[in-house]
């Protein structure tokens, strides 16, 4: 039985494709085999020596200890494009809240639910909409921040508003690039965007580079009445900066998806309670590529929408499988292989990728080496884990 940890509620229809005569799955395990997770904060401490891999139902892994997990040989999987459907609808929503008096003006309706008599009201309605009047999107620029998943499919929802849509993305992908419109303009920096853009949205996970990145400077030489919308992460944008920027009249507005103390109440924000991906569509989607992927490397030792190990993947025979991680070092597949080699083991098929730091092989074999064997290969110097799948 292969035992799964979930440490947050994970939609039904993911936790379907791990079958119950194979799978045991709980919140609670001392020795599980692999965890699934959505915004949980991991520590390392927390991740028992029996993980093999992590699986986050959602796009941002910020919440994982990944250079642990790599160090450990733990594939960290997620689930690219899963929920950027989701966010895109609420972006929508978000610049049509951020551009007319939606909030404001129901805010004001429901302060007249004691009124009876309907004819005044209207009157009343009437001469008061003005306060409540906003601005089309149409024809208005907006900037787009990170061009992946959700970033390229936010600026098409633009484009077909009526939008000037201008991107910035220092790391956009090949894959990212075919996607995208050729409507979209690159721009260079992200100063130049901020200063050219109506409203700008931020699409991008949060790294080293990218924490903070949003700052003061860059709010200086923004438009006085950029909205500023962030559904990616809290930790890119300087919050105090953004404060400053609302309080001084240096920034229109601030929509987004991350409430924090100090926040919440300053004129001119919307905070959304992290519901993104909040949607049963997005939540099955992740949960359905997040279990799928972590059977496939549980059973196979095959490697998809991995942040940290490489992509993978070889058709069963029918044999067992060695699954090895190691140190991307030389020697090593060699070394490996001459352990099998001195036991008469034969080798039906191999396949060996490597990302940065970690090497990984899978090794289809005639029978499985003896205990002692895999011992030895997992005493190689470089090697991390060594796995038998049947
Ligand atoms: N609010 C939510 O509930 C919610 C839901 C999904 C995703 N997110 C966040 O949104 C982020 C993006 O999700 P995605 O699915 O589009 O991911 P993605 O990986 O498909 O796209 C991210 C893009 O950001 C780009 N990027 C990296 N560094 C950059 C930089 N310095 N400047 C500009 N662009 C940069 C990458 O090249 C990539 O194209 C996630 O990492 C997550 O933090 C939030
Ligand atoms: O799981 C969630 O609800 C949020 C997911 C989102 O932040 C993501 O990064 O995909």
């Amino acid at each position: 039985m292969h035992k799964i940890l979930t440490l947050n509620q994970i939609s039904v229809k993911g936790l379907e494709r791990l079958p119950r005569d194979h799978y045991e799955i709980a919140s609670e395990f001392t020795h599980p085999e692999a965890i699934l997770l959505r915004s949980h904060k991991l520590q390392p401490e927390d991740i028992p020596e029996s993980v093999l891999g992590i699986a986050r139902a959602g796009a941002g892994v910020n919440n994982i200890p990944v250079a642990a997990c790599t160090e450990r040989g733990i594939p960290v999987f997620n689930t690219p494009g899963a929920n950027a459907n989701a966010v895109k609808e609420l972006i929508i929503a978000a610049l049509c809240l951020g551009s007319r008096g939606i909030l404001q003006g129901v805010q004001y309706v429901d302060t007249l639910k004691d009124m009876t008599d309907k004819a005044e009201m209207n009157t009343l309605l009437e001469k008061e909409k003005k306060n409540y009047k906003g601005n089309e999107l149409a024809g208005k620029t907006l900037g787009v921040v990170g061009l992946g998943a959700i970033g390229s499919m936010v600026a098409d929802a633009a484009l077909e508003l009526g939008m000037t849509v201008k991107g910035y993305d220092p790391a956009l992908s090949v894959e990212s690039a075919w996607r995208l419109s050729s409507n979209v303009e690159r721009v260079e920096n992200l100063n130049s965007l901020f200063s050219k853009c109506d409203y700008i949205t931020l699409h991008l996970p949060v790294l080293d580079a990218t924490r903070g990145l949003i700052n003061r400077e860059l709010l200086a030489s923004c438009k006085k009445d950029l909205r500023l919308l962030n559904f990616a992460r809290a930790e890119i944008v300087d919050t105090a900066a953004v404060i400053s920027a609302l309080n001084d009249g240096d920034l229109g507005q601030y929509i987004a998806d991350f409430p924090e103390p100090g926040l919440i109440g300053v004129p001119n924000t919307i905070l959304t309670p992290h519901i993104g991906a909040s949607t049963d569509e997005a939540e099955d989607n992740c949960a359905v590529m997040a279990a799928d992927q972590i059977k496939d490397f549980i059973e196979n030792g095959n490697i998809k929408n991995s942040v940290n190990f490489p992509t993978i993947a070889m058709e069963r025979a029918d044999c067992p499988r060695l699954a090895i991680a190691n140190r991307n070092i030389p020697k090593m597949l060699g070394n490996i292989l001459s352990l099998l080699a001195d036991e008469d083991i034969n080798v039906v098929d191999m396949i060996n990728k490597s990302r940065d730091d970690i090497a990984y092989n899978l090794i289809d074999v005639a029978q499985v080496p003896c205990d002692e064997v895999l011992k030895k290969i997992l005493d190689v110097e470089g090697v991390i884990t060594v796995r038998v799948l049947n």
